[in-house]
């Protein structure tokens, strides 16, 4: 049967173009250019894969996401941004969407996340039922944990080691903690890599044999927290019409990792308190204690110590996962660490996607070390992933990378007081010598105009079609103009 997916869109355009595309690779498509028009389709349907831009008309992409996973909690949500609002898709994932692409789109890079999310949602939803078939001794039916708050980690995932001394500094701790029982607190951004050292702590530890169940917490609501993660009796609450094994239970014997901690509530956090203490703990409406041995790590990107301060956080909960603690620097701290995964990230898409791209130019390179990575290890994966899908020849050159990135420092004159625009290095600087004076007229007149495009499609969120409206010219001469910037630029 096909699957089935929704795509939310108010550009009408691409709303169509996307039906059309996704439809001729024999998926059931519907489009709907609104917010509300979206909810109500929802209510008299199950889609498998939610395909949401972020800024709709009438509510944001985060609005929907919540109403989208409060109706079907297994539905598969991508989120479409333009590439300023990265930073709150990579939020918008916390809250349970699974991935993000950037605007402009690329069909073929829409329909391999497309394909991944529902191959990898089979595989998962699979490895759920098997490991709760394992724990449910009673054969009753179980509730299938929701996508993607019980993100068993992907098969398949490669692991590599950073050359900054910082990754160093971790790899070494990793060697330390993993054989012991100890609980492990690891703090970073979003998209540093906590999961990935967590998994490693596991694998490397006795338990590796055993399951590794990773928790969004952030993606949790408040009523549902209790039963996601100590699972609930038949009946003992409206809507709990099957018995359900929680994320501890399934975890036994082996590792649980619990991911933005922070953002439990204080009514879980005494529940858990009981757990981690007395290594037992009760389904929801059960009266029968279930014995645990589940290492717990945790994560976070703000120091719990603060949060403790602050009232947020339980201090004996704090005291009980401070037995070690692993501090994952971002990455535009570590620079060393961008080229090795950027090779990597490279490696995996060519083996994906049957490509020999070797590498990448010096002028990509030099962009990629001075760019900020707000996202981390996340961002750059998928910006090195849609940038080989580009490449023909041999490295990935600037022209395969999203505009907002190759045209950064640009972009930064008006970012308002947020972080870190490091200055372009001389490689990257338009070399001011030998220039023929109508040649630098050329560019000023150039210049002038991508200015106010930039702005229009800032303004539009990198909409083209509204900032060519905006700017009163049609979206072919928008493109046009765009292209004779970089081809300029490339000179
Ligand atoms: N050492 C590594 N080797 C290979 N890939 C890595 C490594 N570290 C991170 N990645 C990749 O980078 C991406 C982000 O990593 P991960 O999910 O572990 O980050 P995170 O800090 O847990 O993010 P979040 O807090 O948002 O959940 C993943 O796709 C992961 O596979």
């Amino acid at each position: 049967m096909a699957n089935k997916i929704l795509v939310i869109d108010d550009d009408n355009d691409m709303c169509l173009l996307l039906n059309r595309f996704l439809t001729r690779h024999g998926y059931e498509v519907t489009g709907k250019n609104n917010g509300h028009a979206a909810i109500d389709w929802l209510k008299q349907n199950a889609p498998d894969l939610v395909l949401c831009d972020f800024r709709l008309e009438d509510m944001t992409g985060a609005d929907l996401l919540v109403k989208i996973k409060e109706m079907h909690p297994s539905a598969i949500v991508i989120i479409i941004t333009g590439y300023s609002d990265v930073k709150d898709a990579v939020e918008v994932m916390k809250m349970g969407a699974y991935d993000y692409v950037t605007k402009p789109l690329f069909p073929d890079e829409i329909l391999l996340t497309i394909k991944k999310a529902l191959e990898e949602s089979t595989r998962t939803a699979k490895a759920v039922e098997a490991v709760a078939s394992s724990v449910n001794h009673h054969h009753e039916t179980v509730d299938t944990p929701a996508q993607p708050k019980v993100k068993l980690n992907a098969a398949g995932e490669s692991y590599i080691a950073g050359s900054s001394s910082a990754f160093v500094h971790i790899a070494k701790q990793v060697e330390l903690v993993a054989p012991t029982n100890y609980s492990v607190i690891i703090y970073g951004e979003s998209g540093s890599g906590k999961e990935v050292i967590a998994k490693l702590i596991h694998e490397k530890s006795k338990r590796a044999s055993k399951p590794f169940i990773a928790i969004d917490c952030g993606a949790l609501s408040k009523e549902l927290a209790g039963s996601e993660l100590f699972g609930h009796e038949k009946g003992s609450f409206t809507g709990a019409l099957n018995q359900k094994i929680g994320s501890f239970e399934l975890a036994n014997e082996g590792t649980i990792f619990l991911d933005e901690i922070a953002n439990l509530s204080y009514d879980i956090q005494v529940s858990l308190l009981r757990v981690v203490q007395e290594r037992k703990m009760r389904r929801v409406g059960g009266n029968k204690d279930i014995e645990l041995d589940v290492r717990i790590i945790v994560a976070s990107n703000e120091k719990l110590w603060d949060a403790a301060r602050n009232g947020k956080f339980r201090e004996d909960l704090f005291h009980r996962f401070n037995e070690f603690s692993i501090d994952v620097p971002p990455l535009r701290e570590r620079k060393e660490d961008i080229m090795v995964f950027a090779l990597h990230f490279l490696q995996l898409t060519n083996a994906e996607l049957g490509k020999t791209v070797r590498g990448f130019s010096k002028e990509v390179e030099e962009i990629f070390l001075n760019y900020v990575w707000y996202g981390n290890l996340r961002e750059l994966k998928n910006v090195v992933k849609r940038a080989t899908l580009l490449t023909d020849g041999p490295l990935v050159e600037v022209k395969s990378l999203p505009f907002e990135i190759s045209n950064f420092h640009k972009l930064q004159f008006d970012v308002a007081g947020n972080a870190a625009a490091t200055a372009p290095s001389e490689a990257t600087k338009a070399p001011e010598k030998h220039i023929p004076f109508e040649h630098k007229l050329k560019s000023a007149n150039i210049d002038a105009e991508y200015e106010v495009i930039l702005d229009a499609l800032k303004q539009t969120n990198f909409n083209k079609s509204k900032a060519a409206k905006l700017l009163n010219i049609d979206r072919k001469t928008l493109y046009n103009k765009m292209k004779q910037y970089k081809e300029f630029n490339n000179q």
